[in-house]
């Protein structure tokens, strides 16, 4: 057997389970899958909501940076005094006190020409040595050259001893750009202190704002009027990181957004890939603007001064605003445990379901199996005629039903024992298949009758009387059994459908018939019916009818026919025949109703009315003259016959010494053992027992020595070839050499011319019976007084 083979029922029996675990495969992903995507979208909408309030926070604390320097400004624009160093020192250091970010702040006033040297000597006089105002040459600061305007570091946050001191931002050409525009916009301006910073302290760039300061009370209504009445700029430098950090620590910044802050788009930056960030919340590396346009963020910016810095928020790695799908899993998870909770119920249901509808198919099975033959049994043949029946109705194939019936079965059933007949049977059941196809059901419906259906072929009648041919010479061989060789046959009757009917029942009924004819045509052939044999059957039922009534109404005559004494020629006594005076028919003999009588059970009290008939005649003859009286084995079956044969002889006050019981071997077959106590019983009270028809059954001669017969009396058909059959003279003398052996009489029946008297007398038979002597007469017709005894005995 291949894999396939076997991969394929068990995908047809778990089909339920693997389609339960493929559809719930597929809701738990498509669930998740939506959980996920309302998961994000949730996170989303949080992020932003995070990042945007981060954003106003920080551009809260940047505008309170941008605002210290605002009052200085307002401090420097309140009076036309100079403001002193030390003033400006104080004011500065409370604005440093809570500002971290703050890295220095500077006051750059508007020096000319003429003012220079002043503003030099005063500044060392404040106690800045050699201070001088320096401006950008080459890489780096030297004394300025002659110029209008210097913008130079006069006040600074910073130690007196630090370089900025004297530093002419408007020498450095970035720095004078912005310093222009804030003076003309009279606007806060930053720009990134990108060139000297680095090279100062290595750290990332920092953040110049500058914030104009005008000279007090004067116009700054045009730009004209600005630049006239400027009078210097309050800048101060932050240090981004360190400011972003301190608003974010004193703010407390939501730790899921992380925060980038990257330079203004101007036109220095080249590419997103290589803008760095200037601050950075993030632990890991910095990243570029195009790695966090790559992954979720959030894009805003942070306005210091006139100038805009990218903000680009971003969900903190691991942090709670990182999508985790943790819900979208559970989901998944979920789904798929409770389809592997279903799909494994199903599997196991399917398995119980598929062993139960085994179990029920072995139950099935059982209860449509021969168990002795292992054939079909008649209930599945039925089912299988129904079915086949019902087809007939949608133009199904045509088919035929053979039944068979085992000739002579009970013989071997009886005389060897059940073994021996279950035996026969599984024998015959094997020669049965090997006779029939793969397509044809045979079934035992039960004892020796077996049952084929036939169907498929073209010639439905002709196939089959094919098949009954086969069969009956197939069982007609011997059949070996353990120490017996047996030799049967089988009869057979067919019927055809749809021709001789469409139902089980009208099937069935008819190859019965058929099988009857087949039996009674002398066994081992078969018969197709006809419709005679209904015909026949409705004949016979309005016989079963009539022979009812006439038991009923007394329309059985009793005939007598005499049996005499072969040495002396004197008559011995009558034989009881039973005749039926009927109505329509005049008078039938008995082998045209008896056999009727017997399968329908009224050979019983058909039986006992010739009994008590022939005792009551009898009665009434001389008292040497005995009667014999024929019983059938059905009556042999009742048990209140010994009753009976009483009842007769004590109602009809005949001696029974005077009655001789007549039987077949055919009781001896049965109920061997039962027959013969009652025959003692019989025997017991002095009725004489005879061995009728000897010689056309078995005429076992086992029986003459086991059972208490009396008489025997040699069938006719021997009698028949006396005279032409030196055969039947051998046998006769044998028959009557046994029969003095074991002390009983022989009487010839049938003996119908003197020749065969007279060869019969030479055999020793003792008593002879046939037309010779006398036909069976009604009673009323039988001479009893000596004359005609003598003249009976003349012609004799
Ligand atoms: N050809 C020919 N036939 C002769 C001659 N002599 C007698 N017979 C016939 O042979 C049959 C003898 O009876 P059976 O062998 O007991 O055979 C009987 C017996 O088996 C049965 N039978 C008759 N009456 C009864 C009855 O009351 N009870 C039972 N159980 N069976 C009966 O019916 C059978 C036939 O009876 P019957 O027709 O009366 O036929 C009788 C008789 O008329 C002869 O010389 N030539």
């Amino acid at each position: 057997m291949t894999g396939r083979w076997r991969v394929a029922p068990l995908l047809g029996l778990y089909r339920p389970a693997l389609v339960a675990a493929a559809v719930g495969l597929l809701f738990s992903i498509a669930g998740a899958a939506a959980v996920a995507r309302w998961e994000d979208r949730v996170n989303k909408i949080e992020f932003e909501n995070a990042a945007e309030t981060e954003s106003i926070v920080m551009q809260h604390g940047m505008s309170e940076y941008i605002s210290r320097l605002v009052a200085l400004r307002t401090l420097f624009e309140s009076t036309n005094e100079e403001i002193t160093r030390s003033e400006f020192e104080t004011f500065s250091a409370r604005l440093f006190e809570r500002h971290p970010g703050m890295l220095r702040i500077a006051w750059l006033p508007r020096v000319n020409r003429k003012e220079r040297a002043e503003y030099e000597a005063a500044a060392i006089t404040d106690g800045i040595s050699s201070y001088h105002i320096r401006s950008l040459q080459d890489d780096g600061f030297a004394i300025a050259p002659q110029s209008d305007e210097y913008f130079p570091v006069f006040y600074s946050t910073q130690p007196k001893t630090s370089s900025v001191y004297g530093m002419d931002h408007s020498s450095v050409p970035e720095r004078r750009v912005a310093l222009e525009r804030a003076r003309d916009n009279d606007r806060i301006v930053a720009i990134r202190a990108r060139l000297y910073a680095e090279r100062e302290t290595g750290r990332q760039p920092d953040v110049i704002v500058s914030v104009p300061v005008y000279a007090k009370g004067t116009s700054r209504e045009t730009v004209a009027d600005r630049r006239r009445n400027l009078a210097g700029y309050v800048v101060g430098v932050f240090d981004l990181p360190l400011l972003m950090q301190a608003i974010r620590v004193t703010t407390g910044a939501n730790p899921a957004v992380s925060i980038n802050i990257y330079p203004p788009f101007t036109g220095r930056i080249v590419s997103l890939e290589e803008t760095l960030p200037d601050y950075s919340s993030a632990s890991s590396s910095p990243q570029s603007m195009r790695d966090v346009a790559r992954g979720r963020h959030w894009a805003g910016h942070l306005r210091i001064g006139d100038t805009d810095w990218q903000v680009r928020a971003m969900p903190t790695a691991g942090g709670a605003l990182e999508t985790s799908y943790d819900r979208a899993g559970a989901v998944l998870i979920v789904g798929m445990l409770l389809t592997l909770s279903l799909a494994t119920y199903l599997m196991l249901a399917s398995r119980n379901s598929r062993r139960l509808s085994l179990a029920n198919r072995r139950v099935l099975e059982l209860a449509q199996t021969d168990v002795l033959t292992g054939l079909p049994n008649r209930a599945f043949f039925l089912a299988r005629l129904n079915e086949l029946n019902s087809q007939l109705k949608d133009h199904g194939p045509t088919f035929s039903i053979l039944m068979l019936d085992l000739d002579r079965f009970k013989n071997v059933n009886d005389s060897l024992g059940h073994g021996a007949g279950d035996a026969l049977l599984r024998l015959v059941a094997q020669r049965l298949k090997s006779a029939v196809r793969a397509t044809d059901v045979l079934a035992r419906l039960g004892g020796d009758e077996f049952a084929i259906i036939q169907e498929g072929c073209e010639d439905q009648r002709a196939c089959s009387t094919e098949l009954a041919a086969r069969i009956a010479k197939l069982v007609a061989e011997p059949f070996l059994l353990p120490g017996h060789r047996v030799e049967i046959g089988t009869s057979i009757g067919i019927a055809i459908a749809p021709d001789h009917g469409r139902d089980q029942e009208q099937l069935l009924k008819k190859a019965d018939l058929a099988l009857y004819r087949s039996k009674s045509a002398g066994r081992n052939c078969f018969t197709i019916y006809d419709e005679a044999m209904s015909a026949e059957l409705e004949a016979r039922n309005t016989l079963e009818g009539d022979l009812r009534d006439a038991i009923a109404r007394c329309q059985l005559e009793v005939h007598y026919q005499p049996f005499m004494d072969a040495t002396t020629g004197t008559r011995r006594g009558f034989e009881a025949l039973v005749r039926w005076r009927h109505p329509a028919r005049g008078l039938i003999p008995p082998d045209q109703f008896i056999a009727l009588a017997e399968e329908t059970g009224l050979i019983v009290p058909l039986g006992e009315f010739v009994l008590r008939r022939a005792c009551a005649d009898a009665a009434n003859w001389p008292s040497d003259l005995m009667v014999a009286v024929n019983l059938s084995p059905i009556q042999f079956k009742e048990a209140d016959l010994f009753d009976v044969i009483c009842a007769a002889l004590r109602d009809s006050g005949l001696s029974p010494q005077r009655l001789e019981i007549e039987i077949t071997e055919s009781v001896l077959l049965e109920r061997g053992a039962e027959n013969h106590a009652f025959m003692e019983r019989l025997k017991h009270i002095g009725i004489e027992l005879a061995l009728d028809d000897f010689g056309t059954g078995y005429s076992s001669l086992s029986y003459l020595t086991a059972f208490p017969f009396d008489k025997i009396k040699i069938d006719k058909s021997f009698i028949r070839n006396l005279t032409h059959q030196p055969r039947s003279s051998a046998i006769i003398s044998s028959i009557v050499t046994l029969a003095r052996g074991l002390d009983m009489s022989v009487t010839a029946e049938g003996v119908e011319t003197a020749e065969e008297f007279e060869r019969l007398k030479a055999l020793d038979v003792n008593f002879v019976q046939g037309y010779l002597f006398g036909r069976p007469l009604p009673i009323d017709q039988i001479e009893l007084d000596e004359s005609t005894e003598r003249s009976q005995r003349d012609a004799a």
